[in-house]
């Protein structure tokens, strides 16, 4: 069984947008929870254009499901990360401007440092998982550096599932086979739907957990978060 992780920041761009409590995000995460889901991800960026890190301390306090934060580990991240104490932290190399996530980590380049501060998380308990693409030498490198886990980065996928090439899947199974032969557990993220979530659990071994968001709320719009969520998670078995 695969673990369904919702990440809620698009609940918080909703509620942005009208400076106001609507919809109220630590109410649908509880929800959310209560639909099935096995976990809460967010995703704080530096201008908290969707999750705030007060936000994050809110949430902090009355989930009873895993969450997971993640971001790029700059000094403010880092510290309201130990302050939360969560299950797991996802590391990815977000630029300040970017949109949205674009690019896993280059392990090789960034051993030394993501080793620093994943000992960082470690000395206090918090999983650690490094988001990275579907290359088996960025992989082994990821190894080196402590982390517990990586996210595999599926918008590859996503996009090449899209476009009728389902077997695109291949080098993130490989990835997955590298990974687990290696002690590390494997996540992955973005971009996955109700549309490409079934093949790509089918294809790819050792999918211990899987953060979805942006088609997730999507696709709720049409048949509400319950059915949505149950949907997700007939897929995931
Ligand atoms: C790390 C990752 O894969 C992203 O999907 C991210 O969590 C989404 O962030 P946005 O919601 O800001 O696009
Ligand atoms: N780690 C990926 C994630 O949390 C959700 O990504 P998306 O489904 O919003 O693209």
């Amino acid at each position: 069984m695969t673990k369904l992780s919702v990440n809620i920041n698009k609940i918080a761009t909703l509620r942005n947008a009208r400076g106001g409590n609507i919809p109220n995000v630590v109410q649908v995460a509880l929800d959310i929870e209560s639909f099935g889901a096995e976990g809460i991800t967010v995703h704080p960026r530096p201008d908290e254009r969707h999750i705030t890190y007060q936000d994050v301390l809110d949430l902090s306090g009355v989930l009873t499901t895993e969450f997971n934060i993640e971001g790029n580990p700059i000094t403010k991240f880092v510290n309201l990360v130990l302050q939360v104490k969560p299950a797991q932290v996802t590391l990815v190399p977000d630029k300040e401007d970017a949109i949205t996530s674009n690019a896993g980590w280059d392990t090789v380049k960034n051993k030394t440092y993501l080793k620093e501060v994943i000992s960082v998380f470690k000395e206090h308990n918090i999983r650690t998982s490094v988001f990275v693409d579907p290359d088996p030498a960025m992989v082994r490198a990821a190894a080196e550096t402590g982390a517990d886990r990586i996210e595999l980065y599926t918008e590859a996928y996503a996009v090449s599932y899209a476009n009728g090439k389902k077997g695109d899947v291949g080098s993130y199974a490989e990835c997955a086979k590298i990974a687990h032969e290696l002690g590390l557990e494997v996540n992955a993220g973005h971009d996955l739907s109700l549309e490409n979530i079934g093949y790509f659990k089918e294809k790819v071994a050792h999918l211990e957990e899987v953060s979805i968001g942006h088609a997730l709320i999507a696709e709720s719009l049409y048949m509400g978060l319950e059915k949505t969520i149950q949907n997700y998670l007939k897929l995931l078995k």
